[in-house]
């Protein structure tokens, strides 16, 4: 059996330099590395599997030639459009897709304690997510953010799109209950702060993850690579891979 190689995507950038460290931490060759400029063609037959934390215009083509060389794939990238997003969902009906907006365990743990919380304080706890990012981080608010927003929605029958409040300036008036707010803080090199605010008249709940090195998201992204390495095809989150569904 021939042996299993990663593609690394973004190799040159602060994950994908996290990414190869990793995959040799754990014993995992890497069969070729690109960046910008660099041939996916050339690179993506000599491997495995892709684990892709590069930019979200990137892709529509990773998932085109992993389609045609019927690939899996890790996607850490955020900040995807809805017609990405899309495009992810389509071609996980043909490959195998692991696509998580955070790969550490502990803010893994934090999507589930999230959903509980909210299950259990119920309908009259105001609920808000605040989370920091450092100085270079392109995108906002953090894809780790917009999935607590996400969950915190399905407990509450609210919708991403039109429930989300991002941030709130000028006369916005009280809040309501059907809102769901959401912060951005951008500064210094923060590797990713993430808190989830549960607030009712006389108490609040807060959970608050902090992430100090970029080794915990790309340690949990090899892992989703090996464990994805004998699974149909499917759209899989980190959730899966920890066994926490
Ligand atoms: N899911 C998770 O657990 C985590 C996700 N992330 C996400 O990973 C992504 C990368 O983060 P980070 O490593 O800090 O960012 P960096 O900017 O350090 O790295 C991104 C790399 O991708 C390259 N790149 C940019 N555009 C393209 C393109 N169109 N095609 C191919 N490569 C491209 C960049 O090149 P150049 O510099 O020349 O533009 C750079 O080398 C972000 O979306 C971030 O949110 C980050 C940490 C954890
Ligand atoms: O850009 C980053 O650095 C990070 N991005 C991810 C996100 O957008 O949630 C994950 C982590 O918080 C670090």
């Amino acid at each position: 059996m021939s042996e299993f190689k990663l593609l690394v995507t973004g190799c040159k950038g602060r994950m994908g330099q996290a990414v190869i460290s990793a995959a040799e931490a754990q014993g995992v060759a890497v069969g070729a590395s690109m960046d910008v400029g660099d041939s996916l063609s050339e690179a993506l037959p000599k491997c495995s599997c892709t684990i892709d934390f590069s930019s979200h215009h990137f892709t529509k083509e990773l998932l085109a030639e992993s389609l045609r060389l019927g690939k899996g794939l890790v996607i850490g990238t955020t900040g995807h459009t809805d017609e990405e997003l899309a495009l992810i969902k389509e071609a996980s009906k043909t490959i195998p897709v692991v696509f998580a907006s955070n790969f550490s365990v502990g803010v893994n743990t934090l999507f589930w304690l999230t959903r509980k919380a909210a299950e259990l304080l119920g309908p009259d706890f105001d609920l808000e997510v605040v989370e920091m990012h450092h100085r270079m981080k392109k995108d906002s608010p953090s894809g780790t953010a917009r999935t607590l927003v996400e969950i915190l929605a399905g407990v509450r029958g609210l919708d991403y799109d039109t429930d989300c409040r991002h941030g709130r300036f000028g006369d916005v008036g009280a809040r309501t209950p059907k809102e769901i707010g959401v912060h951005a803080l951008r500064g210094g090199d923060v590797v990713g702060d993430h808190t989830v605010v549960f607030a009712n008249l006389g108490e609040r709940v807060e959970l608050t993850h902090k992430a100090s090195s970029r080794d915990t998201f790309a340690g949990g992204a090899v892992r989703a690579a090996r464990w994805l390495a004998d699974k149909p095809a499917g759209l899989y989150d980190m959730q899966d891979v920890l066994g926490l569904k």
